[in-house]
């Protein structure tokens, strides 16, 4: 995997210093701008061209009341999205970005015709609780999904990937996938997803950990994946994987875009070196994975949507970042006297 140009950081960190502000005034807008003249490899980086992703499956564990809402609502809102009635749809509307759905599992038929891509592995993952949740071609065959979208996405000039998910009890596996690759207890890292009631609570913390004693024997990123994650997870993580790989930085949304991030680096650690975290979810789990992984969120608004929808929320600020960086002048330009120097 590549890495982030260290001399484009750091002939950005020299022109920040340089821009008519007391130093360190811009605070992380500062650094998200030599993050992306290292992410672009310049020192002024050019104009984001975010490409949001939205990756939709069901999962077996759904029917075990882990969701406050049915499992028919993942297949609703797929077509929701492509209507532009959903909170992704009008961010991506209002941020100029694409906006791609890719069916990997969603336990319904689409009509051919419908404008979204049809990669269904196959009708929602097994219930994790009882049995692996994928096989392991399928798994692959999910992850291989996510890494088309990314390269798609790339070849369609994308120089920000963002990848959302819709999966009802999806936060479920993904809480599994926290605690197996972290290793937290399910009572941090279990939460109430789409708002499920106490005895909710309770089921769901009691399928993560039936899941964990499961497949305990399990000893690799990939493995537990298959064991406990879903299908949108494998792609999410594939997704990740190969925005890595061609030097594409991406956006790590909420708790399920968490798990699969922590997947993707426990397959490659280096994939870390291209992910930034928007938001902390309201998510109980969602900031200890991101721990994990040695990111920080951006804000905290008490989102708890997904789709993406926290990640696209950042792309203007973003933006902002790298004009100020771009086109700020510096106290030479401007005829304004720098600081006295010791
Ligand atoms: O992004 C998050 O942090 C987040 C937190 C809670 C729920 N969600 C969304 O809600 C769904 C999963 O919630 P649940 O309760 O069905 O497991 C799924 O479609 C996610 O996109 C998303
Ligand atoms: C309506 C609805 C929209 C969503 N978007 C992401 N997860 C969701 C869950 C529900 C229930």
């Amino acid at each position: 995997m590549p890495h982030p140009d260290a001399s484009a950081f750091d002939a950005a960190v020299a022109r920040q210093a340089r821009l008519t502000k007391p130093a360190g005034s811009l605070g992380k807008l500062e650094t998200l701008a030599c993050q992306f003249a290292a992410w672009q490899g310049r020192a002024i980086p050019s104009r984001l061209r975010p490409a949001i992703t939205v990756f939709a499956a069901d999962h077996g564990v759904a029917r075990s009341g882990v969701s406050a809402y049915p499992v028919e609502v993942t297949a609703e809102m797929v077509k929701n999205f492509v209507r532009g009635g959903a909170a992704i749809s009008v961010l991506a509307r209002e941020i100029d970005a694409t906006l791609e759905v890719v069916d990997v599992g969603v336990a319904a038929d689409f009509d051919p015709a419908m404008p979204i891509v049809h990669a269904k592995v196959r009708y929602g993952s097994r219930n994790l609780c009882d049995e692996p949740a994928m096989q392991e071609q399928e798994c692959e065959q999910a992850i291989e999904a996510g890494r088309a979208a990314a390269r798609r996405a790339i070849a369609a000039g994308a120089t920000l990937l963002i990848a959302g998910e819709m999966g009802i009890g999806n936060t479920t596996p993904s809480a599994a996938l926290i605690c197996a690759l972290s290793g937290a207890r399910p009572v941090d890292v279990v939460g109430r997803g789409t708002g499920v009631d106490d005895q909710g609570m309770a089921r769901k913390r009691g399928a993560v950990e039936k899941a964990l004693l499961r497949a305990r024997t399990t000893d690799t990123a990939a493995g537990w994946l298959a064991e406990v994650g879903g299908l949108e997870i494998a792609a999410i993580a594939g997704y990740y994987l190969e925005a890595a790989s061609a030097g594409v930085p991406a956006l790590v949304d909420g708790f399920i875009t968490a798990a699969a991030a922590l997947v993707a680096c426990g397959i490659d650690i280096d994939t870390r070196d291209w992910l930034l975290a928007s938001h902390r979810s309201r998510e109980l789990g969602h900031e200890l994975a991101l721990t994990a992984m040695g990111l920080e969120p951006l804000y905290d608004f008490g989102l708890r949507l997904g789709e993406g929808s926290g990640a696209a929320l950042t792309v203007p600020m973003l933006q902002m970042a790298i004009r100020l960086h771009a086109d700020m002048a510096t106290f030479a330009e401007a005829g304004v006297s720098d600081r006295d120097h010791e």
